[in-house]
């Protein structure tokens, strides 16, 4: 039936238990896996949902995560509502029967569990405004996650070398052990020598966004590394999706120069392709009572997303 409405966000526990429920309520296509281990040893945990779901099938792969940045509270909510549609759905919606039967969809709610404690376990009614992991650097504390990404790491003032920064890049890529996990587990899907994941979604907030690589460079393509239809593909998705929620499709760069992202990363290394979603909800602690009608506004683009996976070219009218 439908999901209740939402009345507070999730904690860290309880969204964990809900991976354990839906798993134990769907067996057959919803599988809880641990990619690993937080700073602080907490799982950093998903559910894959496809039908046979213990079996590796050959079949188009997605990976979506969320909660990158611990104050992004809404986004574990779109996660979360992602994993409910699809299982609840299957079975009765011919869409999302489709959708689970044709693909191996990885769904991740909340990749940063340390800095969500921390954000959440504050004594005000909302949260600490924290961000980045509880790794302590030297002085300071907490590895920006979204800027600790390998690919051109530190390259482009996309980032800051001072531990104090909400934009701190790490010792080194992959230096966060967050970081380490979600690149592990991404390089952990290259099956006989190709990559299987072929959409990848980093949801954050807030700022009703759709962004596509690459953030370390104002160029739309960079030879090798992003031909013009692999950019007429990113932008085509990422206005079509963005079509749906009514967000803004924009070049990640567009909005400022990142490096050591999510996205430069899964596409530059991988040629994944890749999307960051800026929810909605006008600050980063949305009153619960409009975490429904926010979550609501991403279902179809998430969906299209998901869909995309065997043929993202076709956004462009090209085949493979
Ligand atoms: N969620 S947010 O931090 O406000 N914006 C993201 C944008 C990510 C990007 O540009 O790829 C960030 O700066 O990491
Ligand atoms: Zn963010």
């Amino acid at each position: 039936g439908p999901t209740a409405a939402a009345t507070s966000y999730h904690t860290f526990a309880e969204a964990m238990a809900e991976i354990d429920t839906v798993a134990a309520r769907y067996p057959q296509i919803a599988r809880k896996f641990v990619a690993g281990k937080s700073y602080q040893g907490r799982d950093i945990a998903g559910l894959k949902i496809s039908d046979n779901v213990a079996t590796d099938e050959d079949e188009p792969e997605v990976l979506i995560i969320a909660n990158i940045h611990a104050r992004e509270r809404l986004t574990a909510e779109q996660a979360l509502d992602h994993i409910a549609r699809l299982t609840q759905g299957y079975g009765s919606d011919s869409r999302i029967t489709q959708l689970v039967n044709g693909r191996e969809i990885w769904i991740m709610p909340m990749v940063n569990p340390d800095g969500q404690v921390y954000d959440m376990t504050s004594d005000t009614s909302s949260g600490r405004m924290w961000r980045k992991n509880r790794q302590p650097n030297g002085t300071s504390t907490g590895t920006d996650l979204n800027r600790n990404f390998a690919y051109r790491w530190g390259c482009c003032g996309g980032s800051s070398g001072n531990g104090a920064s909400e934009t701190y890049r790490g010792t080194a890529a992959e230096s966060a052990p967050e970081t380490k996990v979600l690149a592990n587990f991404v390089r952990s899907r290259v099956v006989g020598g190709e990559q299987q994941l072929k959409m990848f979604l980093d949801i954050h907030s807030v700022a009703e966004l759709v962004l596509w690589p690459f953030g370390y460079t104002y160029s739309d393509t960079v030879a090798g590394a992003m031909s013009a239809d692999e950019q007429a593909t990113h932008r085509a998705i990422g206005r079509e999706l963005a079509g749906t929620n009514g967000f803004t499709p924009e070049q990640s760069s567009d909005l400022y120069i990142t490096d050591g992202t999510t996205i430069d990363w899964t596409w530059g290394q991988y040629r994944i392709f890749s999307l960051t979603f800026e929810l909605g909800g006008g600050s980063f602690y949305p009153p619960p009572s409009a975490i429904d009608g926010e979550v609501q506004r991403s279902r179809e683009a998430l969906l299209r997303l998901t869909e995309y996976a065997d043929c993202p070219y076709r956004a462009i009218g090209k085949q493979g």
